[in-house]
Parts: structure tokens; sequence; C-alpha cells
């Protein structure tokens, strides 16, 4: 990679691919280009062409996709599936055409069966059922996956897909409906505290979290994961496919008592028994990744204080994506 190559970084103003944005111009990368969805709409593949006949990107790195936690996920599964795949055959395709050299895919760790072994290998990947709320996404991250296994197997081009445990860190979506479950602790303990204080108690009001609490999850800080694309631009990889994560996992109880800490929230945690718990536990091997050089830096207590600290910043502005 030179550092004057030009990097098309799809979905560039996403919690993700703001993150890769910015460690890539902090490492003087200077040829960044990107466009949101109103500029370039990557469902449409006619459009998608002509953006590669005039920009001719060296280097593709996807983080454009439908995105959302376990409701919005389960309630929208045509979107979740169609407009994942229609953005990333559309990347693919067009990449090949246009002769990119390396192509950076990101998938996510529910491409693993719901039971399968713990910690997750790559070669778990179809060997079994899917977790039921997200097998739309999931299915489109798979056909994703195995297109740039394709490619690099037919064409011998670099095209690899990154697999991150579940993400959370600045420009993180933060409505109470779409979003996955750190953000949605956040601002349910941050508003809650907030009410109590209102209130004029020195107790702040009761929130209501989403399922039984027992299900295990990984964390990985968002900037950990930019530092990873950097790391797979700056390497070729022997391998199709390579999970990132910290290889630690906890509980949501747990999570959510971490937050309440951080956050100040002195009142009652309830749990909404009729909203799903989703897969008990998906937590990364991520030996591969460690093996070819690289791994996290940064921990979930202090990754969880950046990340409120960014909330407190940006009340007015913060992401609600609507479905
Ligand atoms: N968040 C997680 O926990 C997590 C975990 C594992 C993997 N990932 C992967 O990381 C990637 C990015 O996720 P994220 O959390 O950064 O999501 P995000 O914050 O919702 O960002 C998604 C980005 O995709 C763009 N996009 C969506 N539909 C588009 C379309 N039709 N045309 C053009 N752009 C479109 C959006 O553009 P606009 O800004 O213009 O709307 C936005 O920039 C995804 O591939 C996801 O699977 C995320
Ligand atoms: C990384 C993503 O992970 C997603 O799965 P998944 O971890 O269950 O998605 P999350 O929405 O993060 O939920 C994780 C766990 O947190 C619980 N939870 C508790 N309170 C809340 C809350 O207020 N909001 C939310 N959202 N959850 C909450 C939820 O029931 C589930 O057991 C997949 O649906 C995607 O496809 C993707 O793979």
């Amino acid at each position: 990679m030179r550092k004057n190559d030009k990097i098309f970084i799809a979905g560039h103003r996403g919690m993700v691919g703001s993150a890769i944005w910015s460690a890539l111009h902090a490492k003087g990368y200077t040829n960044l280009v990107g466009r949101n969805s109103l500029e370039l709409d990557l469902r449409n593949q006619l459009a998608v062409s002509d953006f590669f006949s005039e920009e001719k990107p060296a280097v593709v790195i996807d983080a454009a996709a439908r995105v959302g936690g376990i409701l919005a996920n389960n309630n929208n599964p045509f979107q979740f599936l169609m407009e994942n795949m229609q953005i990333q055959n559309n990347l693919i395709d067009s990449s090949l055409k246009a002769d990119v050299q390396k192509f950076i895919f990101l998938g996510s760790s529910c491409i693993y069966p719901k039971l399968a072994p713990q910690p997750l290998k790559e070669e778990y990947l179809l060997t079994g059922p899917l977790e039921p709320t997200n097998e739309w996404y999931a299915i489109a991250k798979i056909t994703g996956v195995k297109a740039c296994e394709a490619i690099r197997k037919q064409f011998g081009k670099d095209y690899i897909s990154l697999m991150p445990t579940n993400l959370y860190g600045p420009n993180d979506n933060f409505d109470l409906t779409t979003s996955h479950v750190l953000p949605a602790m956040m601002r349910k303990f941050h508003e809650a505290k907030l009410a109590g204080e209102r209130n004029g108690t020195t107790c702040s009001e009761p929130v209501k979290l989403w399922g039984s609490g027992s299900p295990m999850r990984e964390f990985l800080f968002v900037e950990d994961l930019a530092d990873a694309v950097v790391f797979a631009l700056e390497n070729e990889f022997k391998e199709y496919l390579y999970n990132i994560g910290t290889g630690t996992d906890l509980s949501i109880k747990e999570l959510a008592e971490l937050i309440q800490k951080t956050v100040g929230h002195t009142g009652d945690i309830n749990w909404d028994s009729t909203k799903p718990d989703g897969t008990p536990r998906k937590l990364m091997d991520v030996t591969k990744m460690q093996q070819a050089g690289w791994k996290a830096k940064i921990g979930l207590e202090d990754g969880i204080k950046r990340t409120y600290e960014w909330f407190l910043k940006n009340q007015e502005t913060f992401k609600e994506v609507k479905i």
C-alpha cells in the first residue's frame, strides 16, 4: 500500500466507517474517498458502477450496511437481507470489474451457527443453523464472505473478510428501538438519571432492559476495529476470513452494571421478558488475527468511559437510525 493510493470507504459517515477514515487519515493516507447514501445509494447498481468508472479506487473498504440491534433485525428481515446483499454485491462486483486490488469486507459474528462451540473459530462457518433473530442479516453477510472468497480463489486478488464482534463507540446509533444493547443502555441510564434529578429525588428513575440479562456478549471499541482494518490493509493475509474481537465476554446483566456505574445511575433495573434474548453466547476465537500480529488494546471499562464522554458532548446531535 502506498500512502497516496485512492481508498474508497463505503459508509464513511457511520460508526465504523468514520473510525476507519480517522485512523487512515492519522496514519498519513491522503487519498480517501467517501459518499453518503444521498450522494450515492449503494443499492443502485448502475450508480455504483458509474462511480467506480469515474473514481477508479485502488482499494475498497466496505463499512456500508443496513445495521441494527436485535429488535431491528427481528422486525425487518427483508431490509436486512435484501439491502445488505444489494450494497455488498454492487461494491464487490464493481470492484472486480474496476480491477480493485484490495477489498475489505466487514461482516459480523452472527454469521456463525447459533449453537456453535465457543469460542467461535472461523472454520465453524456453515456448520449449523443460525440464530433466528438475525438469520436474514447473517445470510446476507455470509454471501459477502463467500463472494470475496470466490474472487480470491478464481482471480487471485486480495479480497478478505473481517468478522468483528459486537462494536460500540463514538457515532453509534442511539435510537432506543433500532440500536444495539450498549448505546441503548447508555442512553436509558443517562435519561433515567436526569429524570430522577428533575424530580428532586436522590434516586434515579428505574430503567427497563430487554430479555433476561443472561446472554453473553463480547464488545470491541470501534477504534480497535479501525486499527485492525488498517493492519489488514497494510499486510497481505493468507486466508479469506479473520475474526476481530477481544477474546473475552460478559453477561448482559454485568454489562448493565458496568454502564450503570459509569453513568452514575442509582435506580432499579427491570428486565422485560417480552423482548428476545437472541443467541446465548457469541465469543470470538481471535487466535488467527493474533498469529497474524494484531490484537485489541482498549479495555471495556475504558471504552465505555470514552463512549459516554462522547455521548455527553453530542447529546443534541447523536444519530438515531429509523427503519
Ligand atoms: N455496530 C456493530 O455492532 C457491528 C458489529 C459487527 C460488524 N459491524 C459491521 O460494520 C459495518 C458498519 O456498521 P456501523 O455500526 O458503522 O453502522 P452505521 O453506523 O449504521 O453505518 C452504516 C453506514 O452505511 C451507510 N449506508 C447504509 N445504507 C446505504 C446505502 N443504501 N447507500 C449508501 N450508504 C449506505 C450509511 O450511510 P449514511 O450515513 O449516508 O446513512 C452509514 O454510513 C457493517 O458492515 C456492519 O455489519 C457492525
Ligand atoms: C452485532 C449485531 O448483534 C445483534 O445481535 P445481538 O448481539 O443479539 O444484539 P443487541 O441488540 O446488541 O442485543 C444484545 C443483548 O442485549 C439485550 N438487551 C438488553 N437491553 C437491551 C436494549 O435496551 N436494547 C438492545 N438492543 N438490546 C438489549 C438483548 O435482549 C440481547 O440479549 C444482531 O441482531 C446483529 O445482526 C449484529 O450481529
